[in-house]
């Protein structure tokens, strides 16, 4: 394999503006292209000028870039007409990019079925548009549509459409799997096969499609076979099941197959926070399972890891998570030994005697809590009071006395029908009785506001506490409304800090009520917040 070096091709903007469900504004595509830029990709495709209003806006100002060229997308000419005198090719001319990428159709049974061509004209229609391009702009390549299907039909036409372009002048000629149907195997070959054929990796790029899961494993077998561009996008956004995960190929690239893309260390440590940016953005969840960058990369679960991952990480992970600018975590569950338990209070900052039997204990009292319902690895928080209850003490900042929620479902003097929800609370504070009531509009909500109104005069932090999810699971559907729910509550506060606390019930608001209670007292508790004078400390 040659080491030569592999130049990086982002489609974000292009491709992965065809994702479902994605709608990237001209805002957002000048952030992307920035932490793009930042993260040392060398072509950005920011759009397709000339097809809607949101792309010519971005090519008509464009954000500076640094070191990234940024590429404009377009099609070769159409039939019948000259180069010069295409309305899509002009738009493209117009659009303040040095690069420009067109598509062209490299299999036969395309140019007869998709364009109503001959495929002789279209070879006419890739040079003269290339050709034309190159003399008008810094770079122009070639997008070679569909190239893998093309070549398995018509090895010498698929062939004719990239030699085409890259005498008419194009940098790159890069073959695309725009159905994604082709497997690493089979693009090995066929690129081994180009470059036996005289075609110089160094000229030929790869844009690969997710459709069978192995966009990843496609352009990296097409590195190894030679070729010199990789194209991808950001999470493999991308058209039906996306592109190839640029997110999972840089590393690869860098890591396992130590070539040179051209970025740094440094470069690379943002990889995890741009990866998350772009959920951000997109107002996604992040995939927690995402290789190198998901939350869950580098968590550990089973003891048997935990134990070993104390001794040495290299025993259950594949690379340092601080490579990629992701980190390890250590999760408590019923699949814990004591090991996870002394990693997760170390990094709580609990000092513990190994040889403390009450380890052994908060072991088991999670294992025990987790057959009744508890979910304690996405409950961190509650975790920390389960074990800080067990091996310290927790002060009691209020105790309740009851609560009560009634919903009412009525019409209201305009004629609408709404369902409120009240909550009264009940409580001791530092040994004095206190009572709210509030309103809601569910009784979840009913019963925060209340609590809040009950607890801030006394605790004024909890002032900035906000609920920023809710979940709730029913744990044993068998016994329909008699089973038992678990709910996941996660907080914020004013700084920024989440954490999440659970609550088992075979009542939704009894669960709840318990979910609260743990976020609040969390939350005091970080905040180094004594308990109301008077208040009796709790075991
Ligand atoms: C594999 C890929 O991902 S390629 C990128 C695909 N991305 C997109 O299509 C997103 C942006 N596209 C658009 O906004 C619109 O499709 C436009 C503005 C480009 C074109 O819109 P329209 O002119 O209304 O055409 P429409 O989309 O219906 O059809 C595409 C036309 O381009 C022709 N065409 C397709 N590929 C090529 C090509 N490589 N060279 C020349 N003509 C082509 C088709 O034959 C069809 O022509 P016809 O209308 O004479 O049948
Ligand atoms: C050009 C492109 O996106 C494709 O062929 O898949």
């Amino acid at each position: 394999m040659s080491s030569a070096r592999v130049h990086l091709f982002d489609s974000t903007l292009r491709d992965g503006a065809q994702t479902h469900g994605v709608d990237f504004s001209t805002p957002d595509k000048a952030a992307i292209a920035v932490a793009l830029d930042a993260m040392g990709i060398d072509y950005i495709e920011g759009g397709w000028p000339g097809a809607n209003p949101t792309d010519d806006a971005f090519f008509a100002d464009p954000p500076s870039l640094g070191r990234a060229r940024l590429c404009a997308f377009g099609m070769t000419r159409r039939a019948g007409r000259s180069a010069d005198n295409d309305p899509g090719l002009r738009a493209l001319l117009e659009a303040k990019a040095p690069v420009a990428v067109l598509v062209g159709k490299s299999w036969d049974f395309q140019c007869k079925v998709a364009l109503g061509v001959e495929p002789g004209e279209n070879l006419h229609m890739i040079a003269d548009s290339i050709a034309f391009m190159s003399r008008e702009k810094a770079e122009a390549m070639y997008d070679a549509e569909h190239f893998f299907d093309g070549y398995k039909a018509n090895p010498a036409y698929a062939t004719a459409t990239v030699k085409a372009a890259l005498e008419a002048g194009a940098r790159w000629a890069v073959l695309c799997d725009t159905n994604g149907g082709t497997l690493a195997h089979e693009i090995g070959e066929i690129i081994t096969a180009l470059v036996a054929d005289g075609i110089p990796g160094d000229r030929l790029g790869i844009h690969a499609h997710n459709d069978t899961g192995n966009a990843v494993a496609n352009s990296l077998a097409a590195v190894r076979a030679g070729a010199r561009q990789v194209q991808g996008t950001l999470n493999g956004l991308g058209e039906r099941c996306g592109n190839a995960n640029l997110v999972s190929l840089i590393p690869s690239l860098m890591l396992k197959m130590d070539l040179d893309v051209g970025l740094s260390p440094e470069h690379l440590v943002k990889l995890t926070e741009t990866s998350r940016a772009l959920d951000e953005r997109l107002n996604r969840a992040p995939d927690r399972r995402a290789p190198y960058v998901g939350e869950s990369a580098f968590a550990h679960k089973g003891g048997l890891h935990v134990s070993a991952v104390e001794k040495d990480p290299r025993c259950y992970e594949h690379i340092d998570p601080a490579l990629v600018g992701n980190k390890r975590q250590i999760l408590v569950s019923d699949q814990a030994g004591r090991s996870n338990v002394l990693s997760r209070l170390r990094e709580i900052g609990l000092t513990v005697d190994p040889d403390d039997p009450k380890i052994a204990r908060v072991v088991e009292e999670v294992k025990l809590r987790e057959f009744k319902g508890y979910a304690y690895d996405g409950a961190g928080a509650s975790f920390e009071l389960l074990a800080r209850r067990l091996l310290h003490r927790v002060p009691e900042y209020f105790r309740l006395t009851s609560f009560r929620v009634i919903d009412e479902r009525r019409w209201n003097a305009k004629g609408e029908l709404i369902t409120l929800s009240e909550a009264t609370i009940k409580a001791d504070i530092g040994g004095e009785h206190h009572m709210a009531v509030a309103e809601g509009n569910g009784p979840v909500n009913a019963l925060d506001a209340a609590l809040r109104k009950v607890l801030v005069p006394a605790y004024p932090h909890l002032a900035g506490l906000r609920l920023v999810d809710y979940k709730v699971r029913i744990l044993t559907p068998e016994a329909a409304t008699a089973a038992v729910t678990r709910v996941l509550i996660e907080s914020a506060d004013r700084a920024g800090n989440r954490w999440t606390t659970v609550g088992v019930s075979p009542n939704v608001i009894d669960a709840s009520f318990n979910a609260l209670h743990d976020s609040i007292t969390f939350a005091l508790l970080g905040a180094n917040v004594p308990a109301a004078e008077t208040a009796t400390a709790a075991e």
